[in-house]
C-alpha cells in the first residue's frame, strides 16, 4: 500500500531509539548526509500493526499482528501509535476498529519479556512507550469500537477500554479483565482510572484485587464490553457500532469527549516521569522479577 506523504523529522530524533523504532517501522529512510531531513513513508501497513482503511465509509480497521499472542512489544506500541496518528491526520478517516489478526486472541498484554531482565534504561523507555500508548487511544478524537476477538488480559483489557466502545466475540474460553495481581504485580493508579471510569468503583476494586479474567457473558455483565455476538459477527458488528457514533456531528462528540476523560489522562500527564520511575524501580525488584520469571515458566510448562 503506498503512501507518499512527506513528513519532517528532526534528525536529532532519529538518534533516539524510539525514534529509530518508529522510522524502521515506517520504512521511512534518512538520505545521506542527515541534518533536518524531509523522507517519505512508504508504506502504511507495517509489519506488527496492518491498518485497512476504507476512505468511502470513513473508516479503517487496525489488526494487531505479533503471533503468536499479540504481547505489547516495544515495537507493537510504537507503529500501533504511529498508526493511529496517520490516521488521525487523514481527513477521510473519522472511526476505526481495533481487533486482532491472531486467532484467538486480542492480546496477551505488556511483553513480558520487556519487563524481565532487562536493565533500567530498557524498563523505562518500555514504560514510556506504553504511557504512550494509553494517552493516545484514550485522548484519541477518532471513534474507537474494540472489535475483541480473543483473549485480552491486562494490557490487552486496556487497549479495549480505551475504546469508546467494546464488542467481544461469545466464546467462553476468551477472556478479559485486569489480571496484574494474579502475577504479583499491581496495575498503575491509570490502568485502575480507566477501568473504574467504564465499571464503577465497587466493580473495579474486586476485578482488580482478585485479577478476575471475565469470560464475554460476565464481561457483559459487569459493563466491561457492550456487547456479545457470535465470532464471525465481531468486526461486522463494530462496524455499524462505528456508524452509529459516527452520525453524531464530529465536534460535538469530540468536546464531549475530552470533557469525559481529559481530567483522567491529566493525572497521569502531570505525573509522567514519577510514573516511570515508580514502575523502573518496581519492576527492578529481585522479588518481581522472579514472580515474572516463574509466570513466564508456568506459561511455557503449560504447553510440556
Ligand atoms: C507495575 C507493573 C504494572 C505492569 C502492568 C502489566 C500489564 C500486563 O499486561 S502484564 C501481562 C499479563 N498477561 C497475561 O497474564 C497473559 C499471559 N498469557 C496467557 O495467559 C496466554 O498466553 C494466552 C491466554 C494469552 C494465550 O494462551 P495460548 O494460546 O495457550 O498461548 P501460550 O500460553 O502457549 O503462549 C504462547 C507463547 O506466548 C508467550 N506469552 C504469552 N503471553 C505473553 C506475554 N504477555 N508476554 C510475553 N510472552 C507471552 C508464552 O510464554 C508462549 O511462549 P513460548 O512457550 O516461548 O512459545
Amino acid at each position: 500500500m503506498a503512501l507518499t506523504a512527506v513528513i519532517r523529522v528532526p534528525s536529532r530524533a532519529l538518534l533516539r531509539p524510539w525514534a529509530r523504532l518508529r522510522d524502521a517501522a515506517l520504512g521511512w529512510i534518512e538520505p545521506a548526509g542527515g541534518g533536518g531531513v524531509e523522507v517519505s513513508a512508504q508504506r502504511f501497513a507495517s509489519q506488527k500493526v496492518l491498518v485497512e482503511p476504507d476512505p468511502a465509509a470513513g473508516v479503517a480497521v487496525m489488526k494487531f499482528k505479533n503471533p503468536p499472542v499479540n504481547s505489547l512489544s516495544l515495537e507493537l506500541l510504537t507503529e500501533l501509535v504511529i498508526s493511529l496518528e496517520k490516521l488521525e491526520n487523514d481527513k477521510t478517516v473519522r472511526g476505526v476498529v481495533l481487533t486482532s489478526d491472531c486467532p484467538g486472541i486480542f492480546s496477551a498484554g505488556l511483553d513480558l519479556t520487556e519487563m524481565c531482565g532487562r536493565n533500567p534504561a530498557h524498563y523505562a523507555e518500555y514504560w514510556k512507550a506504553v504511557q504512550e500508548m494509553w494517552l493516545r487511544l484514550y485522548l484519541s478524537n477518532l471513534v474507537l469500537v474494540a472489535a475483541i476477538n480473543g483473549a485480552s488480559p491486562a494490557g490487552g483489557c486496556l487497549i479495549a477500554l480505551t475504546c469508546d466502545y467494546r464488542v467481544m466475540a461469545d466464546n467462553p474460553k476468551y477472556c478479559i479483565g485486569l489480571n496484574e495481581t494474579l502475577l504479583g504485580i499491581v496495575a498503575p493508579f491509570w490502568f485502575k482510572d480507566n477501568l473504574v471510569n467504564t465499571i464503577g468503583h465497587r466493580a473495579s476494586e474486586r476485578a482488580l484485587q482478585l485479577g478476575l479474567l471475565f469470560p464475554p457473558t460476565e464481561a457483559l455483565q459487569v459493563g466491561m464490553v457492550d456487547k456479545v455476538v457470535p465470532k464471525d459477527q465481531v468486526q461486522s458488528t463494530a462496524l455499524s457500532v462505528l456508524a452509529q457514533w459516527m452520525a453524531i456531528p464530529d465536534h460535538a462528540r469530540q468536546l464531549t469527549k475530552n470533557m469525559m476523560r481529559k481530567p483522567t489522562a491529566d493525572r497521569l500527564l502531570k505525573q509522567r516521569d514519577a510514573d516511570i520511575q515508580n514502575f523502573v524501580s518496581f519492576i527492578s525488584r529481585d522479588s518481581i522479577q522472579k514472580s515474572l520469571q516463574m509466570y513466564l515458566e508456568k506459561l511455557k510448562q503449560k504447553k510440556g
